[in-house]
């Protein structure tokens, strides 16, 4: 079943065509990897396909559905990650996370929040300020975000890796692993090769002068 799906779609900034009649079509238990070089138009494309930007041309559909008439649903649906990682730099972790949840209209205890940053290796730095925290650790701090969304069947996820050590990408790859096996879509960049033991289709965008 076709989650979400671009197309011809077509991204232009100010006078550079980034692409043009671009296709994707994620299915349930996809992972779609974007490449390309810097300045290719990857987030581009992540933010035309969760309705943060508009296409030049083309369209998205979600569930067969243009994305501008199923907004709810997708919010529902939708667990997006974007480049920044969308802290708080004055709030501790536990702090983001909670208002993360109220944000999102999430039921979430503290226990669990515990339990996620507990998981990412947190323990002992809830309470410090984001700005504390080194880069992998705030990057660490945003991915407790992947879980917390039960609904979300749709991830997208612009550089989740960047600035995490060995053992978070591990991590990373494992909670991709279980959302793709649970029938989850994923769509994500990286300028690293992903080691997920899961099939992937690839997306490569070239640099169009
Ligand atoms: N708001 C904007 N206004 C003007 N140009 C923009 C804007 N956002 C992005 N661009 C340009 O669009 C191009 C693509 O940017 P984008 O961030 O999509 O690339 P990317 O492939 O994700 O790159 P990277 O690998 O460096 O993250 C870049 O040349 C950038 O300068």
């Amino acid at each position: 079943m076709v989650v979400l799906s671009g197309h011809q779609l077509a991204c232009r900034k100010k006078d550079r065509v980034l692409f043009s009649q671009l296709d994707i079509s994620v299915g349930q238990g996809q992972l779609w990897y974007v490449r390309g070089p810097n300045g290719a138009g990857k987030t581009s494309l992540l933010r035309i396909l969760v309705g943060l930007s508009e296409a030049a041309e083309g369209q998205v559909f979600f569930h067969g559905q243009p994305l501008h008439d199923a907004r709810h649903e997708f919010h529902q649906a939708l667990m997006f990650l974007g480049h920044k990682l969308g802290l708080n730099r004055t709030l501790n972790a536990l702090e983001n996370l909670s208002f993360w949840c109220q944000q999102n209209g999430l039921q979430v205890s503290q226990e669990t929040l515990y339990q996620r940053l507990a998981l990412w290796g947190l323990v002992g730095l809830e309470t410090i300020p984001v700005s504390e925290l080194s880069a992998g650790q705030q990057r660490r701090v945003a991915l407790c975000r992947l879980g917390l969304k039960p609904d979300a069947q749709l991830w997208v996820l612009d550089e989740p890796y960047t600035a995490l050590d060995v053992d978070g990408i591990a991590l990373l790859d494992a909670g991709i692993l279980a959302h793709l096996q649970q029938g989850g879509a994923v769509i994500m960049t990286s300028h690293q090769p992903l080691s997920i033991e899961w099939t992937v289709e690839h997306l490569v965008l070239e640099y169009q002068i």
